[in-house]
């Protein structure tokens, strides 16, 4: 009674000191997350309370912004994302350390985007660990120099496609019309048909499922979006603003569908089908489906981890002579050793945080359950697909590819546009090499180096991805800074890109620039190392291909509302903000 009494005249100053105490820790919490980078040594700009320097990126377009702090605090620095600090690296070397020497110990890459449906988790770019290892292998398997030249072809009469697209469309609108939105269905095209066999009625059909796909996954990857950005920010408040990824939930849904039926089909026919899914059918078996078993941050590893070449089992992978594997990317492959577990996605600082202040020295996990063993003696070097696996690949080379390779050629049309005496060389070079003047054979295209330098300068001017992430899966020290696990690396090419110790006059739109020695590891637009994107090939032959069928019946041309300088956005990778409009004028008739 005496005690209920005293409960009851003192309940309001408890609870204002229990309140008192739960804000005050709360604000210590937060506070010591925001300490990492200081304990670290690592130089940054100041956090603020909560959002740390999330919010200055509503102020700037990101790319300046890393600029701007690299200016700022050097080479490598660090931001919070929130509670999350990611560390930035903009110097080449360093950035071929993590990328290449040390990538056992940056084996991982965080997911891209916060809302995954689907399955999409398991597809190449965001799986890790053993998974990834098998599914590269796989994948690489259809993308050899050999496949690309079964590929040409294909791209060929694609491209002879996009430039009756290109006249229907100039009919229309003489004055010039969107090409960016042109280029989403011919990239659709292209990966469709070309790397998985898959026929595409992307450039007739307005509501084709896969570029109706393409549009949802990037709406809901984009900085732009509300939900995306605050799931960045808060990863914890992911599962409550995932509801609200509807669209692209449904055409994930859709698409799965389709892939499901397409990869069912195909399977009946697999020796006749294009390279890369005979390459996926090739690492098919019966057996268990292991990886099914396997979910995120519980990955088995290989004890002993080989590169086995998938050559012995489908004659695709037989190199021939002239697309012997250079040394770099041998050691490329031989480097796929992810022999760490995954770590749970940064459960933010506070582990990592913890194990800064409490030690220095270097920490080693416990050796995780091996492949072989999860497989029941099938071996931890037998690569098991099932369908639902081929099915994730093939959805993964879609969300993976579709954008890129659309965006990228935009920009070079851009470019061509922009810079008519560039374009007048370009075409002079086109003339030299070839004699027929409505075709191109994919010799002739090699030998075309001018283009090249052209399409990497715009590359470089418009870098589609401009950074590319890695999760640190072990401790490590490099050049003296020291990595601990479960930090996100942000290595951004497309700051190194604007570094006058690196590009000489990088402001200026110059492809000769690329004949000369330019910084060694500065120029990586497809990614760098065992990770790298598995199409640099296939999309640098679609680039040339489609620039010179182009070149060879259009003058490109810039319209008055084509934007000079052109706002750029990131959603997730560069985009141009409001499209790109061109004129295309047939050539004999201007
Ligand atoms: C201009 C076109 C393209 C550009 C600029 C580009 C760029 C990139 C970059 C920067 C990465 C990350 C590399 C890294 O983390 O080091 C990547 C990865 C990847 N790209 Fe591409 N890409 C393009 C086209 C394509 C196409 C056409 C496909 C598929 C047909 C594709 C499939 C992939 C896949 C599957 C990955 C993940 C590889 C892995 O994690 O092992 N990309 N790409």
């Amino acid at each position: 009674m005496v005690l209920a009494t005293i409960v009851s005249s003192y309940s309001v100053p408890l609870v204002l000191v229990a309140l008192c105490w739960l804000v005050n820790s709360f604000i210590r919490y937060v506070k010591s997350q925001h300490r990492v980078f200081a304990l670290l040594d690592i130089p940054g700009p100041q956090p603020s309370f909560l959002f740390g320097n999330a919010l200055e990126f509503g102020k700037m377009f990101p790319l300046d912004l890393y600029t701007a702090w690299s200016k700022k605090y050097g080479s490598i620095f660090g931001y919070y994302e929130g509670l999350q600090p990611s560390v930035v690296v903009t110097c080449p070397e360093l950035a071929h350390e993590i990328l290449v020497k040390k990538f056992k110990n940056f084996s991982s890459r965080p997911n891209h985007a916060p809302f995954l449906w689907e399955r999409e988790e398991r597809s190449l770019q965001n799986s890790n660990g053993l998974l990834w290892k098998h599914q590269r292998q796989a994948v690489t398997g259809g993308m050899s120099g050999r496949c690309i030249r079964e590929m040409f072809p294909v791209v060929q009469s694609i491209t002879d496609d996009l430039l009756d697209e290109i006249e229907r469309a100039m009919l229309a609108s003489p004055q010039g019309f969107r090409v960016d939105e042109l280029m989403e269905r011919f990239s659709v095209k292209v990966i469709t048909e070309a790397t998985l066999g898959y026929q595409s009625n992307a450039f007739s059909d307005e509501e084709n499922v896969i570029l109706r796909y393409m549009q949802a996954a990037h709406d809901s990857a984009s900085a732009e979006n509300l939900a995306t950005g605050l799931a960045r920010l808060f990863p914890s408040l992911t599962n409550v603003l995932k509801p609200l990824d509807q669209k692209h939930k449904y055409w994930a849904r859709i698409l799965s569908k389709v892939a499901t039926n397409f990869v069912h089909l195909t399977q009946a026919n697999s020796h006749a089908c294009c390279p890369v899914m005979r390459s996926l059918f090739a690492h098919s078996s019966p057996y268990p489906d292991i990886f099914a078993t396997m979910s995120k941050g519980e990955q088995v590893v290989d004890e002993k981890p080989q590169f086995s070449s998938a050559e012995s089992s489908d004659d695709t992978h037989r190199k021939g002579k002239e697309e012997q594997v250079s040394p770099q990317e041998d050691m490329n492959e031989m480097m796929i050793h992810p022999e760490v577990k995954r770590p749970e996605v940064f459960q933010a600082s506070e582990s990592l945080h913890s194990k800064i202040t409490k030690t220095e020295s270097s920490h080693r996990r416990e050796p995780v359950k091996s492949a072989t063993s999860a497989i029941s003696g099938q071996g931890s070097n037998s690569p098991v697909f099932n369908e639902q696996d081929i099915v994730d690949q093939v959805m993964g080379l879609l969300a993976a590819g579709l954008g890129p390779l659309a965006v990228a050629m935009t920009f070079v049309i851009y470019c061509l546009a922009v810079h008519e005496d560039e374009q007048e060389r370009v075409c002079r070079e086109i003339n030299d090499i070839i004699l027929n003047t409505d075709t191109v054979s994919l010799e002739e295209l090699k030998r075309m180096k001018g283009l090249e330098r052209f399409i990497f300068e715009s590359m470089r001017m418009f870098p589609v991805a401009p950074g590319v992430s890695r999760e640190c899966v072990e401790d490590c020290v490099i050049s003296g800074h020291k990595f601990i696990r479960g930090m996100v690396v942000r290595v951004m090419s497309g700051v190194m890109y604007r570094q006058e110790e690196n590009f000489v006059e990088f402001q200026k739109f110059n492809p000769d620039r690329f004949k000369q020695d330019y910084k060694k590891h500065a120029w990586m637009p497809f990614g760098h190392g065992p990770r790298k994107c598995v199409a640099d090939r296939l999309a640098t032959m679609v680039f040339k291909l489609c620039t010179v069928r182009i070149l060879q019946r259009f003058q490109v041309c810039r319209t008055t509302s084509t934007q000079i300088p052109l706002q750029l956005a990131l959603r997730p990778f560069l985009v141009p903000r409001d499209g790109v409009n061109i004129k295309f004028v047939l050539k004999g008739k201007e």
